[in-house]
């Protein structure tokens, strides 16, 4: 199924646990900074709205997807946390580094989650365009931050 076919802000409140007591970490590419905080805002709403305590969410910021993967890595080595999200937007260029970027942070982001035993979550847009990017971070197509928050806190309840 298609983005388009599928409201990524939607989600049913009773089908999730509630996340009062966990600790989250959230890594943000600043790369596209303008999707990568749209992303970051329904992440953050979306956990809270979950139940989430504000305190108990800590964000990093790194220069771009490709560093997503040491990012999260050293989140998940010094604070703690039950999740981390992965927040990053890469828009094709005119040359092959946006393929070599997506499967570099997309396989280290999966490896992270083979080696440590801390859900990492891959909340990073690859898009051939700005406005495919704009519809996925609170545009017509929903917030993919808000997909991954979901994600986040049913993977933490279920590594528990
Ligand atoms: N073009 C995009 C990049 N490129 C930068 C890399 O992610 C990396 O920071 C650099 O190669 C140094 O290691 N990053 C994005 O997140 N989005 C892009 O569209
Ligand atoms: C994903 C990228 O690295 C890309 O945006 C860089 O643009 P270009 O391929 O034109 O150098």
């Amino acid at each position: 199924m298609a983005t388009e076919n599928k409201n990524l802000s939607e989600y049913d409140k009773a089908t999730i646990p509630n996340a009062k007591n966990l600790r989250f970490g959230i890594v943000v590419s600043e790369w596209n900074s303008q999707i990568t905080e749209g992303l970051y805002e329904g992440a953050l709403e979306a956990l809270v709205d979950c139940g989430a305590i504000k305190e108990n969410i800590i964000r990093w910021n790194v220069p771009g997807s490709f560093e997503l993967t040491y990012g999260s890595k050293k989140m998940i080595e010094t604070q703690q946390v039950d999740a981390v999200i992965a927040i990053g937007s890469v828009i094709q260029g005119e040359t092959k580094h946006f393929d070599f970027v997506c499967s570099a942070t997309a396989q280290g982001i999966k490896d992270l989650n083979v080696l440590h035993d801390t859900p990492v979550i891959f909340c990073v847009l690859t898009d051939n365009n700005m406005q495919q990017a704009i519809d996925r971070s609170g545009g017509k197509h929903g917030n993919k931050g808000a997909e991954a928050a979901v994600a986040a806190i049913k993977m933490a309840v279920l590594g528990q």
